[in-house]
């Protein structure tokens, strides 16, 4: 067995806003950075730990933790869509090591994913199908959420699996850091908006589909221009996190509650909860060492945007 890691930050907004010259060329360069990276370490599969925004997983039964022995990607935003290669066998073996180990999971047959889970496979590829893939999914944007010290254990369970394997496995991590897009939420909802963060109704109409990416892309342009209500990024915060991650010792975060998380990084800041799974799962193998990491917060991406690259020691 040998790992690498990749975690990134994804944005939906990408392909859909401006960004000044110097920063897309600066976040070019980290994007290309992990593209050597990942064709250095040549993965033989992926362990893909991501989030979901109401695509995929609703109310009507929100799991903390899902792994897929199936997905598609639902292409919202323009994102590939289509059937992900999940190697079926070892996503089971994996649900099965994780659940003997006391860590309670869901398992999905035919799990739904969204920008959320394959942007950094676009990023990294061009193709979400380049390498076997097995999804993670961690609830990171429909309270209530799990504590921080589960997801510490979800993942170091992840990495004493993968232990076991032959492969090389590429661990990614998508989503984060502070942010706080206007996703729909349970406690604001309007009664159609409750309807759809149930799951009730299928999937989204094109129309319906089209006025919540336009509302997103909207409030990107007005955050970017100082006139949004969205909570402000917390560069301070994602410091402090990519310094814990980096650290090897992970400890620290048990103590951040998702009250104080989303008090001081945003709603959305919750998505960080698969940077700590994925870092928990390199630790688990031994000491490791960041190998390269890049951060801006990126008003225009509605994102404390960070990228690092990740090896053992
Ligand atoms: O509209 C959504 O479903 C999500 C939007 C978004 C915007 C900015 C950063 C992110 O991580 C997002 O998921
Ligand atoms: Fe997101």
């Amino acid at each position: 067995m040998s790992l690498a890691l990749v975690a990134t930050s994804h944005s939906p907004l990408l392909h859909h806003v401006e960004l000044a010259p110097d920063v897309s060329a600066e976040l070019e360069n980290a994007f290309e950075q992990a593209r050597t990276f990942v064709r250095e370490f040549d993965p033989d599969i992926v362990v893909n730990f991501g989030p979901d925004h109401y695509n995929g997983f609703f109310y009507r039964l929100m799991p903390p933790f899902c792994i897929g022995y199936s997905a598609e990607s639902i292409g919202d935003y323009g994102s590939q869509a289509g059937r992900l290669d999940v190697p079926e066998e070892l996503a089971r073996e994996l649900a099965e090591y994780v659940l003997d180990k006391g860590i309670d999971l869901a398992v999905s047959l035919d799990m739904q994913v969204d920008h959320g889970a394959v942007q950094p496979m676009e990023i990294l590829y061009g193709d979400i199908t380049a390498k076997p893939l097995v999804p993670v999914f961690l609830n990171s944007v429909a309270p209530p959420f799990t504590p921080l010290s589960r997801v510490r254990l979800l993942g170091e369970a992840i990495g004493r699996f993968l232990a076991t394997r032959d492969e090389k496995v590429l661990l990614i991590a998508s989503g984060g850091l502070s942010h706080d897009p206007p996703v729909p939420r349970l406690a604001t909802a309007t009664p159609d908006q409750r309807s759809m963060l149930l799951g009730d109704g299928g999937p989204l109409s094109p129309d319906a589909r089209a006025a919540r990416q336009q509302r997103v892309i909207d409030a990107a342009r007005e955050f970017a221009a100082g006139t949004a209500t969205i909570q402000d990024l917390a560069p301070e915060w994602d410091k402090e996190l990519l310094r814990i991650l980096a650290s090897g010792d992970l400890s620290p975060l048990d103590a951040w509650t998702p009250e104080e998380m989303t008090r001081t990084a945003g709603n959305s800041s919750h998505e960080v909860r698969t940077w700590i799974a994925a870092y928990a799962a390199l630790g688990a193998a031994g000491p490791y060492a960041v190998q390269y990491s890049y951060y801006r917060p990126i008003r225009e991406l509605i994102a404390g945007f960070g990228l690092t690259t990740a090896l053992p020691a």
